[in-house]
């Protein structure tokens, strides 16, 4: 049985699809083609491309053996997978960040948290027993603070130029984020030599394009 493997489009996939290719792997995948679904028959390998957020489940249920995807959706989903090599590419923080210089302490009210992450958020600031409630958005985190929608962001950075052009200053650092190769558990146990097969050749792609930048 072919391997299938979810490939997040967007930036994640965009730097994996590479790497499979110049290790002659995935050449059939055309990224500015509408199709979703490649096969490359000389590897044994079905390439599907995914919104980067559904990685995640198609790798839970099985549909994908393998798949690619940050660490935040990791987290965010606490789904039932296996997390089996931390690439070098995707690498940036989650951080909470506000209007700079103004740094909110609210111990006893309702801190509102604007975010894409929100399982994240909740445990990270239950931990601290800090009150929220969380304002879900699903992109330019940045402009809620300013638009006063929230007070602060959970959000990531990797430049922090987001943060700058915004008004905006990290308040807080919560983790180091990259891309994460997972499995399935069952396809695992089943296709392993495959898939051990698969992310070493990733991670020899990976650690070559890490060394020259
Ligand atoms: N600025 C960044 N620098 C480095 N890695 C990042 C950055 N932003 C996101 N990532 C990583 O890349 C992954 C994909 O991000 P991308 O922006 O391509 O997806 P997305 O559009 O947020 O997808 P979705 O809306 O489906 O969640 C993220 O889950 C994260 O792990
Ligand atoms: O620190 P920086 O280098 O500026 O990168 C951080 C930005 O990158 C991501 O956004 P993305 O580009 O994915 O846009 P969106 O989430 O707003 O759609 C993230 O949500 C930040 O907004």
């Amino acid at each position: 049985m072919s391997l299938t493997v979810a490939i997040p489009k967007g930036r994640l996939g965009n730097q994996t699809i590479d790497m499979f290719k110049s290790a002659g792997i995935g050449e059939t995948i055309d990224e500015d083609s509408r199709k979703l679904i490649f096969e490359d028959k000389k590897n044994d390998i079905v390439f599907m491309l995914l919104k980067n957020s559904d990685v995640i489940t198609y790798v839970e249920n099985g549909v994908a053996d393998i798949g690619i995807s940050g660490k935040d959706m990791v987290m965010e989903k606490n789904a039932d997978i296996y997390e089996l090599y931390k690439m070098n590419i995707g690498r940036c923080k989650m951080s909470v960040a506000g209007i700079k210089g103004k740094r909110i302490f609210k111990d006893d009210t309702i801190l509102n948290v604007a975010t894409k992450f929100p399982e994240i958020a909740k445990k990270y600031f239950s931990v601290k027993g800090q009150k929220i409630k969380i304002i879900k958005l699903n992109g330019s985190i940045e402009l809620a603070p300013i638009l006063g929608l929230s007070d602060v962001i959970v959000d990531l950075v990797e430049t922090g130029n987001t943060l700058k052009a915004n008004g905006l200053e990290i308040f807080d650092d919560m983790y180091d984020i990259n891309a994460m190769i997972i499995s399935n558990k069952i396809s695992y146990k089943f296709k392993r030599e495959k898939i051990k097969e698969t992310i070493e050749i990733i991670r020899a792609e990976d650690e070559k394009n890490d060394k020259n930048n």
